[in-house]
């Protein structure tokens, strides 16, 4: 007879099982409220407050051996989260994180043994031009996540959308998403190609890769 934990572990999750649906079929998957309102209120007073502190950095083309800030190509402003100090926010925010690992993990044998991920801030004005999130030669990146921590009231006139490239029958094919709050995005990093376009009013969130070895 199975215990409780047991079946609780074997039971399958339906907004799980539909990430790896549409990542199986379509290389990309959108969640709406995988954060609801408060934790995203609570994630966004905490990007706010550690942006006031002046902890954020311009962000970096390439790795950590190779770093140039070029601007023409990016103008975000970042900071990494180190899980270890997590504050409330950033808790939640990786319980959240860590039970998608570990179902990917059992269920589809991705292998996911690291994480990586930063708050990332776009002032108005600024952009990240197409590319491929393995550029910076780093070939451990399997996933790619985005979660945005706009406002409320976000509008798609603010622009800063993501836009996925996917070819389909041999044809490029552009897919808009919208940085609503809440909202997460999940992507073969090593796969698709994708952009930020120009934002018009400040663009809050965090971003992430689930990599191997
Ligand atoms: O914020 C987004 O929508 C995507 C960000 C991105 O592509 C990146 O940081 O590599
Ligand atoms: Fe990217």
């Amino acid at each position: 007879m199975s215990t409780l934990f047991e079946a609780l572990v074997d039971a399958e999750n339906p907004l799980y099982e539909r990430i790896i649906d549409n990542l199986l079929t379509q290389q990309y998957s959108i969640i709406d409220n995988f954060f609801d309102a408060e934790e995203v209120l609570e994630l966004r007073q905490s990007i706010r407050e550690k942006h006031e502190e002046d902890a954020f950095k311009k962000a970096a083309i390439g790795n950590r051996l190779n770093e140039t800030v070029i601007k023409s190509i990016r103008g975000d402003v970042i900071l990494w989260i180190d899980e270890q100090y997590a504050n409330h926010a950033e808790s939640l925010f990786f319980n959240k994180i860590n039970a998608l690992i570990s179902y990917l993990n059992r269920t589809c044998f991705l292998g996911i043994l690291h994480k990586e991920f930063h708050y990332a801030i776009y002032p108005k004005g600024t952009f990240y031009k197409r590319h491929l999130d393995t550029f910076q030669n780093d070939d451990r990146r399997k996933l790619s996540f985005v979660c945005y921590l706009n406002d409320e009231d976000w509008q798609p006139e603010n622009g800063g959308e993501l836009v996925i490239y996917t070819t389909e029958n041999g044809v490029e094919v552009e897919h808009k998403i919208y940085p609503f709050p809440g909202r997460v995005v999940i992507f073969e990093s090593q796969v698709l190609e994708h952009e930020v376009k120009p934002v018009n009013t400040e663009r809050l969130s965090i971003t992430g890769w689930l990599k191997t070895r």
